[in-house]
This record gives structure tokens, sequence and C-alpha cells, in this order.
């Protein structure tokens, strides 16, 4: 592993990101790594991870430090996606989600919004984001939920699905359209829905292929009376909002790919090296270090990439929705091919749940399709080399 020992040195993280670094992993190995298995098996929501994940003040390193934060470059936030997933791909994405929710309200939200709705995340609450709804998914801007204006409030009619912490979240952060504006992608806007809001159900829950500790739902807005306070920016800004929000959930949701893929790694190296057969480690068979090297050089690449894209958003660049495009498609796509030979490496052992690989393989098949599909990533990287 001195090839990833080197790439991971380069990294130059400080004293204070290192000590964080070295408590995330202790902690990780403890609790996160170890309630794993039953987490999928029994599907259950892993409340003591997020407690542990919250001790840490992990919760908070996004969050601005006049609003209960202890904000940390976002190259370290990545870092800590990818630390907890590699353990529990669910924790990973009940983590990441309260990010990938709250940073539009951090990014476009008033000062008034900031301070009286992010000390509830800073305070350990969970957040979710909604955006898809049953006929708009890669056509995320069909969308059908409406904000009609009513008084000092905004009536939601609507529903969404495949929200993630959507059984569990505080904050909600819910795009819809603007009853009053009648083009659709003008009219999409975005505002905050708290936790309780009469109206407001959860209609349903996934069963899912992986990611069974994580809950995936369905919510319905019959009604819902939501301040107008809560409305972020205007009517109408919600498009500019989806994408940036996207370009800065894409590179977290590829850090969490990059987690799968690196447990999928350590797991054939270790069972490469331990497995004996025709007298000899597995690892001695050419095939097999010929998949380990192909696997290997992805997956360096891979690293150099995602740090590339978030020292560009840590320098305060804007543009780099196609760098996250391709961060998202690669470290998914690598995903699904390392958790698969992994499975192939371990033979039937591999096929059974006494090791982790199956459960590696069926937590990484999400990673290509959410966040948008890797179709939807490879036109969008494809045709920005159309000459206008
Ligand atoms: C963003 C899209 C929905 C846009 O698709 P459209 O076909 O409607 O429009 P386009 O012509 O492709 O684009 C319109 C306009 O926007 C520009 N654009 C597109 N993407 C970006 C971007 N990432 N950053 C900046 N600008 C962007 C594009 O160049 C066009 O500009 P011009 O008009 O030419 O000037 C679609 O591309 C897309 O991304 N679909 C996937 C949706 C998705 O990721 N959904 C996941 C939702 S997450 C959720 O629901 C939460 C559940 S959970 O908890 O996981």
């Amino acid at each position: 592993m001195k090839l990833f020992e080197k790439v991971l040195a380069a990294r130059n993280w400080n004293d204070e990101e290192r000590q964080i670094l070295d408590q995330v992993q202790r902690m990780v190995n403890e609790v996160v790594a170890a309630n794993a298995a039953d987490i999928d098996r029994t599907s259950e929501f892993p409340w003591k991870n997020v407690e542990a994940i919250n001790a840490l003040g992990l919760n908070t390193i996004f969050i601005p430090e006049e609003f209960g934060g202890m904000p940390m470059p976002f190259k370290l936030y990545l870092e800590i996606v990818s630390i907890i997933a590699e353990a529990c791909a669910s924790t990973g994405i009940i983590y990441a989600t309260n990010y990938h929710a709250m940073k539009p309200l951090i990014d476009f939200g008033n000062d008034e919004q900031r301070a009286r709705l992010l000390p509830r995340i800073a305070e350990g609450g969970l957040a979710a984001l909604a955006i898809t709804e049953t006929t708009a998914g890669s056509d995320a801007t069909g969308m059908k939920t409406s904000f009609t204006p009513d008084g000092d409030d905004i009536i939601i009619k609507g529903s969404k699905i495949f929200i993630s912490n959507g059984d569990v979240a505080d904050l909600y952060l819910v795009f819809g359209k603007w009853s009053k504006i009648e083009d659709p992608k003008k009219s999409i806007s975005v505002l905050i829905l708290e936790k309780g809001t009469e109206g407001f159900n959860i209609i349903s829950k996934e069963r899912k292929m992986g990611h069974n500790g994580s809950s995936t739902c369905g919510l319905s807005f019959e009604n819902a009376r939501v301040p107008r306070a809560n409305l972020l920016c205007d009517p109408g800004d919600g498009l500019k909002i989806l994408l940036a929000s996207l370009n800065k959930s894409r590179p977290s949701v590829a850090a969490h790919a990059r987690g799968i893929a690196r447990a999928a790694f350590r797991d054939m190296v270790d069972y490469g090296n331990e497995r004996v057969q025709s007298g000899k480690a597995v690892l001695d068979f050419q095939a097999n270090q010929f998949t380990l090297a192909d696997l290997a050089s992805e997956l360096l690449m891979l690293e150099r990439w995602l740090d590339y894209l978030a020292d560009l958003i840590d320098s305060g660049d804007t543009d780099f929705g196609l760098e996250a495009s391709i961060a998202k498609l690669r470290a998914s796509d690598l995903a699904m091919k390392m958790t698969t030979e992994c499975v192939q490496f371990h033979g039937g052992y591999g096929y059974c749940q006494d090791y982790r690989a199956e459960r590696l393989m069926r937590d990484a098949k999400i990673t290509q399709i959410w966040e948008g599909t890797n179709q939807v990533h490879r036109q969008l990287i494809g045709r920005s080399f159309r000459s206008k």
C-alpha cells in the first residue's frame, strides 16, 4: 500500500486537520465499522453512529462559526465523508445529506434564516434535500410541487420521492414551483420546511438493494403552510440554487463512492495476501495482479482528482460543475467496478455474507444513479466540447 501512503501524505494536512482525521478514524473503527453489518441486516437507522459523529462535532464542520459551526476546508469534509462511507455507506450518506441540504441555506439564505435554522443542525438535528418527484428525476426541473403565496405564508402542494433522511430530518430543503410565475424553469423556488409542519407527511419508505440503514422516503405536502420567512432568496431564484447545490453535492457523493471503492480495494489486498490456493497466495496469480494493478491506478487517479476539485472549491472558484460531474461519474463507476471485482476476487465467499464484499457491491450500485445518473453526467461533460 506504499503507493497510497505516498499520495495520501502529499495532501499535507496541517496538525489540526491530522488530529481531526485521527479522531474520525478512531470513532469510525470503534462505532461505525463495528455496527455496519448489523445495520445492513436489520435496516435500522444508525442513531448511535449519528450520535458519535455529532459528539466529534462533525455535523458542524460546514456551518459558519457565527451560527454554531466550526468550519473546516471542503477537502477535509470530503475526506471525512470517505472515511465514514468506507466503514458504512449508509452512515456516510446520512452524514453527507446534511451537508447537501444545508449548504444552499448557508450559501443563499439571509442572516435571519441562517441564525434561526442552522443552530438546529449544529445542535445535532438532521436535514434532507427534496428535489426528485415521480415525474422529475433526471429532468429535475420538471417538478410539479407548487408553492402558492398566502399572506405571510406559502402553501405547498405536491409530493417528493427518494428522499434520503426523509423520515428523520428536522429541516427539509424543498424545491417547488411558484404558482404565480408561468415559465416552468423561471418559477422554480426553494424553501425550508420544518419537521412537524401540518399537512406534511412521510408517506412511504423504500426497501432497497443496499444502503439499508439510510432511510429513503416519499413525502407529501397537502396544503402544508410554511412561513414566507423560510423562502430562500426570491420566488423564481430556485434554478440557480438548484444547479449550485448539485455542483456542491456531487463532489460529496463522489467522496462517498470513493469510500466504498477504498473499502473494496483494501479487502481485495487483504484477501489476496491471506487466501492460499494451489500452494500460493491468490495475489501471486498474475490474473489477480493485473486486476489489482488496474484498480489501484484508477483509485489513485480518483484520489488526485477529488483533491484537485476540493482545492478548486476551497480556493473560491465557482465554475466547477463539469469537474464535479467528472468526479461523480468516475468515483461511482469505480465503486461499482471495484466492488464487483471484489466479490469475484473472494470467489464463493464473495457471494456470501461472511465477508462484506457483497454488501459493498449492493451499496455501490446507487452511486451510479443518484445526484444525477451517470448518463446525465456523460451528457453534461460530452456536450461541453461542442463549439457554440
Ligand atoms: C440540471 C438538469 C436538471 C438540467 O437539465 P435540462 O435538460 O432541464 O436543462 P439543460 O439544457 O441540460 O440545462 C439548462 C441550463 O443549465 C445549465 N446547467 C446544467 N447543469 C448545470 C450545472 N451542473 N451547473 C451549472 N449549470 C448547469 C446548462 O448549461 C443550461 O444552461 P444554458 O441554458 O445553456 O445557458 C440536468 O442536467 C440534471 O443535472 N439532472 C439530474 C438531476 C439530479 O441530479 N437530481 C438529483 C436530485 S437529489 C434529490 O432529489 C435528493 C434526494 S436524495 O436525498 O439523494
